[in-house]
C-alpha cells in the first residue's frame, strides 16, 4: 500500500524516510497523482495493470531496475532523478520488486515523500514538481508506462528560470484550482 508524509528537510541523508506527519492519499490524489494496486507476481495476466494501460492510453512500457549493480551509470542517473523537475507528461512507474520514494511538491511548497513498493502504482502528474530517490535498500525495479513516444529528459526546476511560466506548469497550476 502507497503510503506518504511529509518530508523532514532537517535530515541530511534524503535516502532516509525522513518522515514527518502522515499525508492521507487523498491529498496526494487532490495533486493530480493517481495510486493503484497491481498483481507484481502475475504482471502479464494482472487484469488491473492491463485496464490500466487501456484506461491510460499506453502504447509504450519498459522495466528499469534502479540499483548500484544493475543500473549502467548508476550515480549519474541517480543525481539525476534527484534534481526537482517537471515533464511535459505524466510519469507513470509500477513497482516490480524492490520500493522507493517518489517526492511531490504540494500547494504550499512542501515535499510529500510518497513511498511506493511492490504492486503499487503510481502516476504524478504532467507539470508537478517531484524527484525519485532510492531508499536505504538502494533497489527498485519498475515498468514506466508512457502515451506516445518516452521523452525522458526533465526540466529542472534549478536550472530554467521561467518554470513557473511554462505552459505544462501553469496547466497542472489550473488543476489546483
Ligand atoms: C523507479 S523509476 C526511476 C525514476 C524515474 O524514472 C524518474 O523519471 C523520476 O523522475
Ligand atoms: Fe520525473
Amino acid at each position: 500500500m502507497v503510503k506518504a508524509w511529509f518530508f523532514d528537510e532537517k535530515i541530511a541523508n534524503p535516502r532516509e524516510p525522513c518522515q514527518l506527519e502522515n499525508v492521507s492519499l487523498e491529498v496526494v490524489e487532490a495533486l493530480g497523482c493517481k495510486l493503484f494496486k497491481f498483481d507484481a507476481e502475475n504482471k502479464e495476466d494482472c487484469i488491473s495493470l492491463k485496464k490500466i494501460v487501456k484506461d491510460q492510453n499506453y502504447n509504450f512500457q519498459d522495466e528499469i531496475t534502479v540499483s548500484r549493480e544493475k543500473l549502467p551509470e548508476y550515480e549519474k542517473k541517480v543525481k539525476m532523478f534527484l534534481e526537482e523537475h517537471i515533464h511535459d507528461d505524466p510519469e507513470a512507474r509500477a513497482c516490480l520488486d524492490g520500493s522507493g520514494y517518489f517526492d511531490v511538491r504540494d500547494k504550499n511548497d512542501k515535499w510529500i515523500r510518497i513511498l511506493v513498493e511492490k504492486g503499487d502504482l503510481l502516476i504524478v502528474p504532467a507539470g508537478i514538481y517531484h524527484r525519485f530517490v532510492p531508499d536505504l535498500n538502494d533497489f527498485i525495479v519498475a515498468i514506466r508506462f508512457f502515451e506516445g513516444n518516452p521523452v525522458w529528459t526533465p526540466i529542472n526546476r534549478a536550472n530554467e528560470e521561467n518554470i513557473e511560466k511554462m505552459p505544462i506548469r501553469q496547466k497542472f497550476l489550473a488543476t489546483l484550482l
